[in-house]
């Protein structure tokens, strides 16, 4: 595998690569960056799409088209495109050498003993092996995303290949080497955050590290006739010389967290967030009596709304009250977010927006500014507001909590900007919404 100055990886001009003592390297604003700015933008190198979106979306552009619209490759009868134009850029980018192959790799007993997640990465190292073998040894080497993705960090386990198609052009032990870059550095790829696909992106992997409390996010971008794009955009103002870094896992994952960066990035991460959850050390069980339960959520929702910036994005710890260690416990999320869809499905709003409240505190304090989850929150207790005014009478109070979730989402989601499917989404949800919020 390569050294970076063997890789010749080109940076984006707006950022720099900071060496640091673990993990390699980190990602340095070089500019000022405004909340809402695209600070990467990297088209796919390879990707494959998850057995449940086949024949819905294209295989090439990832388009979403109607049922049967799609066009069958008649060669393996197994991929789909939007028209000619697509197939023919996806058979020179590589399906030309799986196209024969493919249905009985797929149905040997070694592929189909493969876990799902398996055979997502049996694919994408397939596609990989298939789209670097279409092009010569020398194109091969002065293709950038190709050298950038062999000079990738491997991941902190050793882990043999699975079985691929094709299989000749590079040894076993060159492809387990591509392996052992998959489960630290690939991405899922999804619209309006419901993930679709896999995909290597190098440049973006080379450049980013993880945080909890992340300035920047990960959305991608989907065209006609064109590969997806994965673009990095900042959440909030990042100032030049500070470190830019995206979330690799969700940061609600409060106590599982810590070992998935262990076992699958190899590190220890030592971010804002991190540093609290750490100084308040084991975290307690939630109250199992239904009043003190909810005496925990009214505190939680007293304390974000008094706290200005959250404790968990200053690293102040002294400003998180211990009594509420047990809201860090992941069941808390669960348990309200269940409350929140039982009471809203029944028609029980008043106690679906006391859930959605308490919820939207927490996400205040776990989650940076402006991060996608809280928008989509936001929307949700918005549409809830909604139905309860249908549902019932209308009141200031509710016109009021309509007005506000609605606008907040859509702050959020102007920031975030343009992702995924064109046509739906968060931003034309809501915009559904300020429509009919004209006709109370
Ligand atoms: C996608 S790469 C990120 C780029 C990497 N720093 C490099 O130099 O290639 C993921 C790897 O970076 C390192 N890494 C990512 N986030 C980190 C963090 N917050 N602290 C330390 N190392 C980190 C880990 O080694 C991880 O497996």
């Amino acid at each position: 595998m390569l050294s970076d100055s063997e890789a010749k990886i080109n940076l984006a001009e707006n950022v720099y690569l900071e060496p640091q003592a673990v993990g390699r390297s980190r990602c340095m604003a070089n500019t000022t960056f405004s909340a809402g700015s695209i600070i990467l933008s990297n088209r796919s190198f390879v990707n494959v799409l998850l057995p449940s979106e086949k024949g819905h979306r294209c295989d090439h552009c990832h388009y979403l088209s109607s049922p049967g619209s799609l066009k069958r490759c008649t060669g393996c009868v197994s991929f789909y495109y939007c028209d000619q134009i697509c197939q023919s850029k996806h058979w020179k980018s590589g399906h030309r050498k799986i196209c024969r192959l493919y249905n009985s790799y797929t149905s040997t007993p070694s592929f189909q003993a493969l876990e799902e997640h398996k055979k997502m990465d049996a694919l994408l190292l397939s596609s990989l092996v298939a789209h670097t073998s279409s092009v010569d040894a020398n194109e091969r080497d002065e293709d950038t995303a190709f050298t950038t993705f062999k000079s990738l960090l491997p991941g902190p386990m050793a882990v043999l290949a699975p079985p691929i198609c094709p299989r000749y052009t590079f040894s076993a032990e060159v492809i387990d080497g591509f392996y052992a870059r998959f489960e630290n550095n690939n991405f899922s790829i999804h619209s309006h955050f419901k993930t679709y696909a896999h995909g290597i992106f190098p440049l973006a992997s080379r450049l980013f590290n993880h945080s909890c409390m992340p300035n920047a996010a990960v959305k991608f971008i989907i065209q006609v006739h064109e590969p997806v794009r994965l673009e990095v955009v900042a959440l909030r103002a990042i100032s030049k010389g500070d470190e830019i870094c995206i979330p690799y896992l969700d940061p609600a994952l409060l106590q599982t967290r810590t070992t998935v960066f262990d076992l699958t990035y190899g590190f220890t991460c030592s971010c804002s967030s991190c540093s609290v959850v750490r100084k308040v050390g084991i975290i307690p069980e939630l109250p199992e009596d239904p009043v003190e339960f909810q005496a925990v959520c009214k505190r939680l929702r007293e304390f974000v709304k008094a706290m200005g910036l959250s404790p968990f994005l200053t690293s102040d710890d002294s400003l998180f009250p211990r009594d509420l260690a047990c809201v860090l416990h992941e069941s808390f999320i669960s348990t309200l977010s269940e409350q929140f869809s039982a009471a809203s499905h029944d028609g029980h709003y008043d106690v679906a927006l006391e859930s959605s409240t308490s919820l939207f505190a927490l996400y205040q304090l776990i989650y940076p500014p402006n991060y996608p989850q809280i928008g989509l929150h936001l929307l949700e207790k918005a549409k809830t507001c909604w139905n309860h005014i249908v549902s019932s009478t209308l009141t200031m109070a509710l016109a009021a909590d309509l007005e506000n979730s609605v606008v907040a989402a859509k702050e959020i989601f102007t920031i975030i900007g343009q992702e995924g499917d064109p046509e739906d989404g968060p931003l034309v949800e809501i915009e559904t919404l300020l429509e009919a919020e004209k006709s109370l």
